[in-house]
């Protein structure tokens, strides 16, 4: 059965296909959660549900707690972030960031952004630096480098409380190589070609921001 959702746009988006993204959203926003990196309604998710000249986005709804489920907790916006349909909904107030992800690497499929403890310390020791480089772990793999020796760098940016600054600053130093982009004592944005690669991606950012505090704690006693 094809069911077309119409957009106040005219695209065109079949209904399984949103029915497959929110599930697909509904999935990462459960696993996310069991690790708490959700704290206090932070963090937002979103997939590209139609690629092509009008891409459509499904990503999580602004303000909710992402813990908890309800048929209202995803909706649809455009390249620009504008809702694709009239809804009571309001896309994350970081929805510029995704648009800006998806708008650079047009093989972005899915955009995941968490705040954690570890990737805000971080975030915060490195700042400075604006970049941070791990070398001689396997989870590098994760990350897409199976050579000897490789290293990954992950970008620092401010956190700049104007979204649209937010937006550019992040697109500015995304790099498709580093798979995310660190925002200084605020979160990290990770993506990936589909939901499973940006999720991989996310986690081994963050095995390694982890990795990066306790070594640290242990080698300050
Ligand atoms: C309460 S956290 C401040 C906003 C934020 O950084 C975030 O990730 C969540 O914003 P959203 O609008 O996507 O709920
Ligand atoms: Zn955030």
């Amino acid at each position: 059965m094809t069911v077309n959702q119409t957009s106040n746009r005219g695209i065109e988006v079949p209904l399984e296909a949103v029915q497959q993204a929110f599930d697909t959203l509904r999935q990462i926003k459960t696993r996310l959660a069991e690790r708490g990196w959700f704290p206090a309604t932070s963090g937002n998710l979103s997939v590209k549900v139609a690629y092509g000249e009008t891409p459509v986005i499904a990503i999580t709804a602004s303000g909710k707690d992402k813990a908890v489920h309800t048929p209202e907790d995803f909706l649809l916006v455009d390249e620009n972030g504008v809702p694709v349909a009239p809804t009571e909904l309001k896309p994350s107030a970081e929805t510029a960031v995704h648009t800006a992800l998806y708008r650079k690497f047009s093989e972005c499929g899915a955009v995941f952004h968490v705040h954690t403890v570890s990737n805000n310390l971080v975030s915060d020791l490195y700042g400075d630096d604006g970049a941070v480089t791990f070398t001689n772990h396997e989870l590098i793999k994760a990350l897409g480098h199976w050579e000897e020796g490789a290293s990954v760098t992950v970008p620092i940016v401010l956190n700049h409380t104007h979204i649209p600054a937010l937006a550019a600053a992040v697109e500015r130093v995304a790099s498709w190589d580093s798979r995310g982009v660190l925002i200084r004592n605020h979160g990290i944005y990770a993506w990936g070609e589909d939901a499973f690669s940006a999720l991989r991606h996310l986690e081994a950012w963050e095995f390694l921001f982890e990795y990066e505090i306790k070594r640290r704690l242990l080698m300050s006693r």
